[in-house]
């Protein structure tokens, strides 16, 4: 196939439309990342360490590719690897690059600087494997000397970024570790539960083609929303916090985050996952997220409301068939001090 059909054909990788994810039974089932490479200091590695010789492939809507862009920020690789956001709008040929006209918020939402007659990101797929039958996700983090993709994978994408630079970069971002050797066990124990029940699980329910499929994850994700909630009231109320490990800012943070950031403003309607709101119904969460949002600009900085909201609710025509995206909640986030009525109301009486 040629690169122009390979962007117009309307069938998805492996043969099914790219909008049908669910399996016979209802259950949304996530394909394993192909590209499974990893940048590394070792003499002789195919994949070193240079500046300017990656770049970054990401949506602002997605929460994965979300990961790596607070990483990329967080560990001031912001020069060293650049970046291109795409468009938000995902249709029947995957991502798209914005044109050059459309002004969309966020840095780097352009054209795809290397490649300027690409029009979607299946290109970069293709040019790099012709055979290529994946799905063509973000984030994407591409090899431009050797035209290759070094990995689709954000949870590796972020652990490459930890160190693998550490050498190029000054010594305030060096030092900072977001995976520290003593925590390592716990925050893999967390990961765990956290991408399978809350992270994929927000798809899970919104994907899902059966009421038992559906029931069966939104029920998991809450029963682990409230194991998030205990967790955070815990290590808060003994004066450990701000974070989800106390004093110190690590993963944990990083991947819970971009699932609670969107989950008010898209995954309560959209995705079906109902039962209770974080602004309302998890005190504990709110108040992390927000500080999180708040008083760090990686986190603030990388989030845009503008294309999560309309990524999911014009793209996904499976859920939502005519495009229309609901003007609530009133704010996407709330600000730090800020409460919804009824908490204000019922922290008031509590107070007399
Ligand atoms: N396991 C991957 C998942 C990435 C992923 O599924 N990204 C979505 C966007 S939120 C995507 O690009 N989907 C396009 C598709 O599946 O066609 C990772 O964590 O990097």
């Amino acid at each position: 196939m040629s690169e122009t059909n390979q962007a117009s054909s309307t069938s998805g990788a492996n043969g099914g439309s790219i909008l049908n994810w669910a399996s016979k039974s209802g259950d949304f089932k996530r394909q394993d990342s192909v590209f499974r490479n990893f940048i590394s200091k070792q003499p002789g590695a195919e994949f070193p360490p240079e500046k300017d010789r990656y770049h970054l492939y990401v949506s602002y809507a997605c929460p994965w590719a979300h990961r790596a862009l607070i990483v990329r920020k967080l560990k001031g690789l912001e020069d060293i690897i650049p970046c291109t956001s795409v468009h938000w709008e995902m249709l029947d040929k995957g991502w798209r690059f914005a044109t050059k006209d459309e002004k969309l918020p966020g840095d780097n939402v352009t054209p795809d600087p290397l490649h300027p007659d690409y029009t979607h990101l299946r290109q970069i797929y293709f040019g790099v494997k012709p055979d290529y039958n994946g799905r063509f996700t973000v984030p994407t983090l591409y090899d431009k000397k050797q035209n290759k993709i070094v990995s689709n994978e954000s949870s590796e994408i972020i652990r490459m970024f930890y160190t693998a630079f550490d050498d190029l970069l000054p010594e305030s971002y060096k030092s900072v570790d977001l995976f520290p050797t003593d925590l390592r066990k716990d925050i893999e124990e967390t990961n765990e539960w956290t991408y399978h029940d809350i992270n994929n699980g927000v798809y899970k329910s919104g994907f899902a083609t059966s009421e038992e499929a559906y029931t069966n994850a939104c029920l998991t994700l809450f029963k682990s929303l409230d194991r998030a909630e205990a967790h955070l009231a815990s290590s808060q109320s003994s004066q450990r916090g701000p974070y989800y490990y106390g004093a110190h800012l690590t993963e944990a943070d990083v991947r819970l985050y971009t699932t609670i950031v969107r989950f008010d403003p898209v995954y309560v309607q959209h995705f079906k996952c109902n039962i209770r709101d974080i602004r309302s119904g998890y005190p504990h969460l709110h108040r992390w997220l927000r500080h999180l949002y708040w008083d760090l600009p990686a986190f603030r900085e990388t989030t845009q409301f503008e294309h999560i909201k309309k990524h999911y609710t014009k793209s996904h025509k499976q859920i939502n068939q005519h495009s229309i995206t609901p003007l609530g909640p009133e704010k996407d986030i709330l600000g730090k001090e800020e409460e919804v009525s009824a908490v204000e109301a019922a922290l008031k009486a509590a107070r007399q």
